[in-house]
């Protein structure tokens, strides 16, 4: 189906029995009407568009192709999928693969220890990858989430404060969910931030109460502007419950010093703060300097009884599943009735999708030293990880070249994040036009180069500041085409505003 088609569907008359619609943009509910969320806002949608009519109308547009570079989103651009991950999830769909009648041929085309981890996952759901699972997810793949959080941080992790969800976004949408009980309840968010949370805030009508990240000191966390903007918000009244970090940060690439990390639990300990550590990045850093360190181990260190919920997902790392749905949250003090109330929430749903549960368990427990898959498995990893690593370093080079621009290095995740001092003129320009300068400027580049971003403003930023945010994921060998596209676009666009 075309991107968009749901927003073009024709009207199919009056509705009940000759009178207006029942359900409209004005009769809807308001909270989805007001969010937004620019990741797949006007930009990408005009993107979609304009693909299309490369399709029916070749030569048409001045570019041969889209590049999506508003979305992290790598089998989208290419990148391959892990192939142990897809031989496990092929053998589980398709079981008669594991049958005495069609094994010798399997084992043929697939390695024993793939074989091998298609029976163990499928023992845990009776042979039916198609059932329902527990509501939490399956209970041997909790356990293998709770032994990876122990791995990496050296403290304790029990499966049963781990959930497993159909991607990180609706982990996080159901933490926010249980936290506000009214339109009082506010939430501390990062600017610029993942418009996930803004979008939630939105729609369960609660306050989003902002605090900016230091663009000159590479997107860290200044607890003085923490202290500010909290005290700010509870002597308006505001009910603030909990702060949100995304570390490494999405879009802006900062990943946070363990010491920053150990300031901010303080801090919500002082503040009676429950924290939202957002680390689905965690395995995508590119610095040596700043090394991922998790939330849950710093708590841990500091014997900490801050409340702690902490997100992961399938769909960035190395693996990139982002249409498979897997993903999970650890919950850490949280009350036990809250958890009772949790597991309930979880249940309405029934469950999380299964073949997003078993690469989860991938993800947290893949092939092993001495494993059959471990060799091939390790370098299709290696490979993409030093791919994204000179990606990343070569964009920010790129943006830091050209004038009006500059941009702090991606320490982590999959975005660079350039700030664009745009000309007065064209500032007053898009305003007169009723548009974000930035947004303005997104969408001309859209236009002159089929490269398809997200502007600043979209994620929030420091008032009188513009940035864009751009994934690196174009393939190495179509990068150069695409930086020199976007080059030629922004001298093009100084050019046309320079004195
Ligand atoms: C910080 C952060 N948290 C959660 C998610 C949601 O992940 P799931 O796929 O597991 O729900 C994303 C997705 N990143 C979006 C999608 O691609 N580009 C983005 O900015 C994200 O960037």
């Amino acid at each position: 189906p075309k991107q968009g088609a749901h927003a073009n569907v024709a009207s199919t008359g009056t509705g009940t029995a000759g009178g207006a619609k029942v359900l409209t943009i004005d009769s809807m509910n308001p909270n989805i009407r007001e969010m937004e969320y620019a990741v797949r806002g006007a930009i990408p949608i005009l993107a979609e568009k304009l693909r299309e009519q490369l399709k029916t109308h070749p030569g048409s547009l001045p570019f041969k192709q889209i590049t999506a570079c508003n979305i992290g989103n790598p089998q989208q651009l290419e990148q391959k999928p892990l192939t142990f991950l897809r031989q496990v999830s092929a053998l589980m769909e398709y079981t008669d693969l594991l049958s005495p009648q069609m094994i010798d041929t399997t084992r043929k085309l697939f390695p024993e220890d793939a074989i091998e981890r298609a029976r163990r996952n499928l023992s845990y759901v009776g042979n039916a990858v198609g059932a329902y699972t527990q509501s939490l997810g399956i209970y041997e793949v909790r356990q293998d989430v709770a032994r990876f959080i122990e791995e990496r941080d050296g403290f304790p992790s029990s499966p049963d404060n781990i959930c497993l969800t159909s991607g990180a976004s609706g982990a996080v949408e159901r933490v926010i969910d249980m936290l506000v009980s009214s339109p009082d309840v506010g939430i501390m968010i990062p600017i610029p931030q993942y418009p996930l949370y803004t979008a939630t805030l939105a729609h369960v009508n609660a306050q989003a109460v902002p605090y900016y990240l230091q663009e000159d000191k590479d997107w860290q966390l200044s607890i003085g502007d923490l202290e500010h903007s909290l005290a700010e918000a509870r002597a308006k009244g505001t009910d603030v419950r909990a702060l949100v970090v995304i570390n490494p940060g999405n879009p802006t690439g900062g990943c946070l010093l363990e010491s920053n990390i150990a300031e901010i639990v303080r801090f919500c300990e002082r503040h009676r703060l429950v924290i939202m550590a957002d680390e689905v990045y965690q395995a995508n850093i590119y610095t040596e300097t700043n090394p991922f360190v998790s939330f849950k181990k710093v708590v841990a260190q500091l014997g900490s009884d801050v409340e702690l919920f902490s997100f992961h997902s399938i769909s960035k790392g190395m693996v990139g599943e982002c249409g498979r749905r897997g993903g999970y949250y650890e919950a850490v003090n949280i009350d036990e009735k809250v958890m009772g109330q949790l597991l309930k929430l979880a249940s309405v749903s029934l469950c999380p999708n299964v073949q997003g549960q078993m690469a989860v368990d991938i993800l947290v427990n893949p092939p092993r030293p001495g494993d059959a898959s471990y060799a091939q498995y390790k370098a299709e990893v290696d490979d993409i990880y030093e791919s994204m690593k000179r990606r990343a370093k070569k964009l920010a080079k790129a943006f830091n070249s050209l004038p009006n621009m500059s941009c702090n290095d991606a320490q982590g995740a999959m975005y660079c994040f350039p700030r664009v001092e745009l000309p007065q003129a064209f500032v007053d320009e898009a305003k007169a036009k009723g548009q974000q300068p930035d947004s303005l400027y997104c969408m001309q580049m859209l236009e002159a180069t089929g490269i398809s971003v997200v502007p600043g403003s979209g994620f929030g930023q420091y008032p009188g500041t513009f940035h864009f945010r751009s994934t690196f994921l174009p393939p190495e060998n179509l990068f150069d085409d695409f930086i020199d596209g976007f080059k030629r676009f922004h001298l093009g666009f100084i050019a046309r505003y320079s004195p």
